[in-house]
């Protein structure tokens, strides 16, 4: 019987809930990065890490880049929670562009990576987060309107709101990529 375990981080609940379902989904280990260390998931063969997207980072990704050669052997998966719609491959190559910055040649042929779509309830962002906000949207007001990308919309769209695009059905073909290792 091989063991998986689901590592998350999350700010806001968003990674939460998805790695909530997909640890009941695969019936295994659900840890919270910040309680656990890379030691402990020495048992596990399947490794799933998941993390919310901050200004293109995935928050939580160091016990993966920091342990890597400790994962030799080991099933890895990394999936990303943002609010970037991951249908459109403009945020998709996004993403990846941001992961070519922390993650080497080794790591991104070894790891196998997923997009879900995520959440924003503007009134309970931190301070940081808000200010974060509000610098993105004066730049992107400040950019040429027709040559906005869709992102750049959404971001205009979602700011100051509450907007939900989270789906228990998008977890599907993670859950099936691991019952087929
Ligand atoms: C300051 C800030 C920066 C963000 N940057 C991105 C981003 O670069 N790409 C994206 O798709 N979503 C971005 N988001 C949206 C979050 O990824 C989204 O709210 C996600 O659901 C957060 O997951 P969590 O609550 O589990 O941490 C950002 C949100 C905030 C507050």
């Amino acid at each position: 019987m091989k063991m998986i375990a689901v590592v998350y981080q999350s700010k806001y609940g968003a990674t939460r809930k998805y790695a909530e379902w997909i640890a009941e989904e695969l019936s295994c280990d659900l840890f919270e990065g910040k309680d656990i260390k890379a030691d402990n998931l020495e048992p596990y063969d399947t490794i799933i890490l998941g993390g919310g997207l901050y200004a293109g980072g995935v928050n939580g990704i160091k016990i993966l880049t920091k342990n890597f050669s400790k994962f030799s052997g080991k099933n890895l998966v990394l999936f990303t929670c943002g609010l970037a719609d991951p249908s459109d491959p403009v945020n998709t190559d996004n993403i990846k562009k941001s992961l070519n910055k922390v993650l080497t040649e080794e790591m991104q042929d070894k790891i196998k990576l997923f997009h879900l779509r995520g959440a924003m309830d503007y009134s309970k962002l931190s301070p940081v987060h808000r200010a974060m906000m509000s610098f993105a949207c004066k730049i992107i007001e400040k950019k040429d309107q027709s040559s906005l990308t869709d992102e750049d919309k959404g971001m205009l769209a979602s700011y100051g709101k509450n907007v939900d695009f989270i789906d228990k059905e998008t977890i599907l073909p993670l859950i099936n990529y691991i019952r087929d290792l």
